[in-house]
């Protein structure tokens, strides 16, 4: 009785302290020494722009845009800031901020508010931003990363205004504006300082992207622009206070931004080294020389003259309207990871559908997109699991991958793929034939029936009742075929495979592998 008592109060602390599992008593993780840099502790905090995959934009009811469009097509007064027009919250972007802050485990705020950021640069129409520093949507949280199990906890979420886009002509000495993304929703999501090598700030905006993508709350693709990450870097020795930060801004890529934090880490220590100090500063970054330069040191940097925005009023959350958002909330990854393996996927298959779906574009509007998880679940219905992953990822993404396509370029609808199957499982074409068939279908960009497909195509299974047509197919094979013959005899059954292959392109793919098989068995005794 006493040591089940322990093991249940043991299980309770475990829970309790899971999100800080990590960390020693003052809350701070446990220094561990790393190889390239060996007495020095490397510290990462990261502030995250992402979109919100919301139709219209963040204050006003214009359409929101694509990198690429025409420039100054999707642009309100509101958002070209001409006086008189006012900011109207967009619900969407409510919403999808607060599903990604259910997602972070963050507490979301009864009350926030919003506050407009002065500064003066030709891509801020209005002068300032609008953005929630001081009483941010939602406070706290952590993001549990898969590799190492680490917790990186978030300190605050907020809501703001995207910029416009300004383009430096260097040969004709101006800047071009384009108002498109001027006034679209952003989400900040700031991280407490706990990475601690470059590696776990890739892991972290990984898994970030992964949970966007999952709520439908952003696209995450830092190449096109839609999440863009500053991050901030210091050094300290060991089981010494954190360093100086310094903040480094525009990294287009997961990978740039690992090389970025190494170069940054070099540079820090070669100052300490030295005898110098770090001082703060915001940097950018040079891909071609993989290290960062100075923008602008901490005296430099502008005063933003924070104040309360007068025409929008606090935003109030109740209760029953987060616990709606938090009902209809989408499953995220490491649940989907978890119900997959449960159907009887194997970890490994279960990963290659989630990156299929990671890399994919989301709904607006929290709508669901695309996904290479969902197209499974309904493949998966009345079906063998095993079946539908096993056509899904080596024939589907498979044949799709060997023509360079993705799986947003799918043209195979979920109902032929699935009536292909029933096809394949019910014998009435033979497996041969059903690759054969999909590859038909997507080649030809085919919406016909399967059924209708193999018909035309010759390939419904022959009807061999009494199996006389195979047995002509593996005589004629056995003739054309005497050196495999005699090495089959010998014993070397690993021939066998030509002669079944031989019998397969003389019934043109319609005969049963297996019946092949064991009527040349029969016949090579
Ligand atoms: N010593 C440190 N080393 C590395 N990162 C740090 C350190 N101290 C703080 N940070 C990180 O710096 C970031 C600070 O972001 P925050 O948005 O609060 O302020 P800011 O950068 O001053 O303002 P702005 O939003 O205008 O850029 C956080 O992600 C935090 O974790
Ligand atoms: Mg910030
Ligand atoms: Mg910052």
């Amino acid at each position: 009785m006493i040591i089940r008592q322990c093991s249940w109060r043991a299980r309770q602390f475990q829970q309790l302290w899971r999100p800080f599992n990590f960390r020693n008593l003052h809350g701070q993780r446990e220094a561990l020494e790393d190889k390239r840099w060996p007495g020095w502790e490397v510290v990462v905090g990261i502030e995250v722009h992402a979109q919100i995959k919301s139709r219209r934009k963040l204050f006003s009811d214009t359409r929101t845009s694509r990198p690429g469009e025409t420039p100054n097509a999707f642009v309100s007064s509101y958002d070209a800031a001409l006086p008189g027009t006012l900011p109207t919250l967009n619900p969407k972007c409510v919403e999808l901020a607060v599903r990604t802050a259910l997602a972070l485990n963050s507490q979301i705020q009864s009350r926030s508010a919003f506050d407009r950021k002065h500064y003066f640069y030709s891509d801020l129409p209005a002068g300032y931003q609008i953005t929630q520093r001081y009483a941010p949507l939602a406070q706290g949280g952590y993001l549990r990363l898969p590799q190492g199990g680490v917790n990186v906890r978030i300190t605050q979420i907020q809501l703001e205004q995207d910029t416009a886009k300004s383009t430096l002509d260097a040969r004709r000495r101006v800047t071009q504006v384009d108002l498109n993304r001027a006034g679209s929703g952003l989400m900040e999501i700031v991280s407490e300082p706990d990475m601690r090598s470059p590696e776990e700030a890739g892991d972290y905006v990984r898994t970030l992207q992964a949970m966007l993508r999952s709520v439908g709350a952003s696209d995450g693709s830092m190449e096109l622009g839609s999440l863009r990450c500053d991050v901030n870097v210091s050094v300290n020795k060991l089981g010494y206070p954190h360093g100086t930060r310094c903040e480094i801004k525009n990294l287009n890529s997961v990978k740039f931004m690992t090389v970025a934090i190494t170069s940054e880490v070099f540079r820090h220590i070669q100052l300490l080294e030295s005898g110098q100090t770090v001082p703060q500063e915001t940097r950018g970054f040079d891909e071609a020389k993989a290290e960062t330069f100075k923008l602008r040191s901490k005296e430099d940097s502008p005063d933003y003259r924070y104040m309360p925005d007068p025409n929008l009023p606090p935003l109030l959350l109740s209760p029953e309207y987060i616990d709606c958002i938090r009902k209809s909330m989408p499953e995220l990854p490491e649940a989907t990871r978890r119900r997959l393996t449960r159907m009887g996927l194997t970890e490994q298959e279960a990963e290659v559908l989630m990156a299929v779906d990671a890399g994919r574009e989301v709904g607006f509007d929290g709508e669901p997109g695309k996904g290479a998880v969902a197209y499974f679940d309904r493949l998966a219905q009345g079906r063998n699991a095993r079946t539908a992953v096993n056509w899904m990822t080596h024939e589907l993404l498979g044949q799709l991958a060997a023509r360079k396509e993705t799986f947003s370029d799918n043209p195979v609808s979920l109902g032929q793929l699935g009536e292909l199957i029933d096809m394949v499982q019910s014998s009435k074409i033979t497996g041969t034939s059903g690759k054969t068939l999909l590859r038909h279908i997507i080649s030809h960009r085919s919406t016909a029936s399967p059924l209708t497909l193999a018909q035309e195509l010759s390939l419904v299974a022959i009807s061999d009742d009494d199996g006389v047509l195979v047995k002509k197919w593996c005589s004629e094979a056995i003739e054309a075929l005497p050196e495999e013959v005699d090495k089959v005899r010998q014993g070397n059954l690993k021939v066998m495979n030509r002669l079944v292959g031989k019998v397969m392109q003389l019934s043109g793919g319609r005969a049963n592998a297996g019946d092949v098989r064991s009527v040349l068995g029969e016949l090579l005794q």
